[in-house]
């Protein structure tokens, strides 16, 4: 969509990715089971009654009792749509929705967006006033200056739960964050640094008075609006806010502001600032162009005018995302989890330095991996850590939960902080920064795919998805009209795209050659052999893979999963001493669940289920979980006896033998493996916890517990995925969408799974 952005989509992409499925971003799943009689009646009437006579005697056991102490509403009239301007509180809903998402996704906090329909201060401060016994946290949004600072403000005196203005203060904390560093990286001290500020709003307020707070001196501070500088005695578009960070200065627009100048933060509108004068500040400029979606400059344009800045925008797609999703998601969690009655000043600063600290220590193995171990060293392109670190959620909440207590807002102390740091890092699921971080480490180190199926509308659209991504290259095997298909996609440029056609390759006659060598005792001939070459797709895309035309190569949605395997099996080979098999991940919020062999092999050994055990919790480990194995079976250690239970009790015999990394158990059935209520009464199994890998005993359970997981489940289905092959091969199920496909292309070429 923009130039020179890492990412790229179409606007009817952003319609769709909208309107796919259930409508919009969000829904409410309940948290209880409602689906017996019994059930309904303590959800319910007459069960519900017990907890309303206790909440009523006593306020506090709301917290314990419902929902209220993990949830923030996202409140907004729609009057400042990011940059986006009075767009009115209907158009706001996909922003709000997004940020009630986010809430989840980074800090596992439950928000609903509420837009309210009036730019009217009483009207809406009474609104947001009376809805506090339903909520933990409010999360104003997009409530345009100067009315959003007496809103804040009454409603902060009113309400006894946290309100925040995100885009004053949560701007402001990530920015403080940001100049804090990029004038560490520059060698600047605040007290000298010159600023100006484009934008007047409410983010344009509160940075400015956060980093006057910290040490820029007031006269130092040029702030600018549409009318240009904010002079002392301008007349006209001014109120008292404005006037507040008036200065006595001759200057009068933006650029005779910026001659000189060291520091721009960009809080206004798109393309607000031209390259001619960022090519006037003063040496090594450092600029936060923070409109959004589209900045004040883009760092291509910034960087041409002026290779030696520091650049960052609000964009997740450009480096140094300087955006309030760094701070409302934790800053939230940690004022939650104390029940503090305000986020105050205190809170705020300690969020602000948390990220400045953790931008400087040294980058964790799987995020420096992720970008190719060098872009995310503490420098010009990372003064600020990547909103899916999964350290932000460790640190941050602490930070401000701590500074809750010691400033004595907080109403449910925390006792132990390092327990509390623990139990923060287990309410995220680390398969999903695990996945975001091998989506960058494609991006870092893209790679050759294979797409064998290259006529079907599905493939052409991950391929095309992988591509626009920056994930990797793809290559289409497919007949002639390959590029008109793409072109009815809406690929305007499909010569741009490789193409690998059998009918034409010139590298065929070789390729019969290799098979041939590897088939004439197996009882082909050399006209069959050249038949398959020229005719099945997946012979002919794992002969490019044997010759090393590519990285990796993804087939499956046009042939039933063992057709498929069977035809790549026989120009690919298993790794030494492997059987290859599948896994299927199921991902929920909060666990994900490796499940094996669900793809290939009828009745395992023994001998395969330790291999398949072994592989599958190395394949959890780099998805960033523990694992704990648990071999299944309708029986738990002996009960009942049964004939089938000798190969899985020889699998636990071998892993004894061999001494593994990893805990494991056997034989057991689900519920042991996974319900730790049931755990007393086996006090000498070795599973310290829930299982996560389940091996399981046959393919008739596996994949029938996969397919009816993925159909019924509620749960995300990653996979399957093939471990065990030589080189890196995936075959998709018949089923899979575009974007599964993508995943399994960026996991195969990341050799996550392998
Ligand atoms: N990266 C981030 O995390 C965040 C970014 N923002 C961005 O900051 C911008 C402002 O948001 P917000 O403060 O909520 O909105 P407000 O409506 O409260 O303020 C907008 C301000 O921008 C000024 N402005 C608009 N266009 C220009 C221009 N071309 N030149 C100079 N000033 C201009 C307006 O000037 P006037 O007073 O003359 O009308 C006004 O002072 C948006 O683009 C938003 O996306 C906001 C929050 C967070
Ligand atoms: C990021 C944000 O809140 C805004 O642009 O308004
Ligand atoms: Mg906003």
């Amino acid at each position: 969509m923009s130039e020179g952005s890492n990412v790229k989509f179409s606007e009817a992409e952003a319609l769709a990715f909208h309107a796919e499925g259930r409508p919009g971003k969000i829904e409410i799943i309940a948290s209880k089971p409602m689906a017996t009689q019994r059930d309904l009646s303590l959800a319910y009437s007459p069960g519900v009654a017990v907890p309303v006579r206790t909440i009523a005697e006593d306020p506090a056991a709301a917290y314990d009792l419902t929902a209220k102490g993990n949830l923030v509403a996202v409140i907004s009239n729609g009057t400042a749509i990011l940059g986006l301007g009075n767009l009115g509180p209907l158009a706001a809903k996909p922003v709000m929705e997004g940020k009630a998402v986010l809430f989840k996704r980074f800090a596992d906090v439950d928000s609903i967006d509420l837009e309210v329909a009036t730019e009217d201060v009483d009207a809406f401060i009474n609104a947001v006033a009376l809805l506090e016994p339903s909520f933990g946290g409010i999360n104003l949004e997009d409530v345009k200056a100067p009315e959003c600072f007496i809103i804040e403000q009454t409603l902060r005196e009113r309400m006894n739960i946290p309100v925040f203005h995100d885009d004053q203060h949560g701007t402001a904390i990530i920015t403080a964050a940001g100049v804090i560093n990029a004038c560490y990286l520059t060698g600047r001290d605040l007290k000298d640094v010159r600023v100006v500020v484009n934008g007047a709003g409410a983010a344009a307020i509160a940075c400015t008075e956060l980093i006057k707070s910290m040490g820029v001196r007031p006269d130092n501070v040029i702030m600018c609006d549409r009318k240009g500088v904010i002079y002392r005695g301008r007349e006209g578009s001014m109120d008292q806010w404005k006037s507040a960070h008036a200065v006595d200065t001759d200057r009068r627009t933006l650029a005779e502001a910026l001659d000189g100048a060291d520091i721009f933060l960009g809080l206004s509108a798109a393309g607000a600032l031209k390259p001619e004068m960022v090519k006037a500040m003063a040496k090594s400029p450092i600029i936060f162009a923070m409109a959004n979606p589209d900045p004040e400059i883009t760092p291509p344009e910034a960087k041409a005018a002026r290779p030696d800045a520091i650049i960052a925008t609000g964009r997740s797609d450009y480096p140094n995302q300087v955006n309030n999703v760094l701070g409302f998601p934790f800053i939230f969690r940690g004022a939650l989890d104390v029940r503090a009655t305000t986020i105050n000043d205190e809170m705020k600063i300690a969020a602000a330095q948390a990220l400045a600290e953790l931008a400087r220590e040294a980058v964790p193995e799987e995020v420096a991996a992720a970008y190719g171990g060098k872009a995310h060293s503490f420098g010009a392109d990372y003064i600020i850590p990547a909103p899916f670190d999964p350290r932000l959620m460790e640190v941050v909440p602490a930070a401000v939960a701590k500074a809750a207590m010691e400033s004595g807002v907080a109403r449910f102390p925390i006792k132990d902080l390092e327990e509390y740091r623990t139990q923060l890092k287990s309410r995220l699921n680390p398969t999903t920064s695990v996945l975001t971080l091998a989506y960058e480490g494609a991006k870092a180190d893209p790679k050759r795919v294979i797409f064998a199926e290259g006529e079907e509308d599905v493939v052409l659209r991950a391929a095309i998805a992988f591509r626009d991504g920056g994930y990797g290259i793809p290559i289409l095997v497919g007949r002639d009209d390959v590029p008109d298909r793409l072109r009815a996609l809406g690929v305007d440029d499909p010569e741009s795209f490789e193409f690998v056609n059998s009918r034409t390759y010139g590298r065929v006659p070789e390729m019969a050659d290799y098979l041939y060598e590897r088939l004439q005792r197996r009882g082909y001939l050399r006209r069959e052999v050249e038949r398959m070459v020229n005719q099945d797709r997946n012979t002919f895309a794992a002969l490019l893979l044997a010759l090393g035309e590519a990285d990796t190569l993804i087939s499956g949605v046009t042939r039933p999963y063992g057709q498929t395997i069977r035809q790549l099996r026989r120009v690919l080979d298993a790794k030494p001493g492997c059987t290859p098999f599948g896994i299927h991940v199921l991902v929920g919020q909060s666990h994900t669940i490796f499940m094996a062999d669900t793809t290939v092999t009828e009745r395992p050994t023994s001998e395969q289920l330790a291999d398949i055990a072994t592989q599958t919790a190395a394949v959890a480990r780099r998805m960033g979980h523990e694992p704990r194995v648990a071999f299944l079976s309708y029986s738990t250690f002996g009960n009942p006896e049964g004939t089938f239970l000798e190969n899985i009790r020889g699998a636990v015999r071998l892993l004894d033998q061999r001494g593994t990394d990893f805990e494991y158990e056997g034989e057991m059935a689900p519920d042991v493996a996974l319900n730790r209520s049931l755990a007393p009464i086996y006090p000498f199994s070795r599973l310290t916890g829930p299982a996560n890998v389940l091996v399981m005993p046959g393919l008739q359970s596996a994949n029938l517990s996969a397919k009816l997981l993925k159909e019924l489940g509620g749960d995300a289905v990653i996979g399957p995925m093939l471990v065990g092959m030589a080189q890196p091969v995936q075959v998709a199920a018949m089923t899979s969408t575009a974007s599964d496909l993508v995943t399994l292309a960026v996991l195969a070429a990341g050799g996550i799974v392998r």
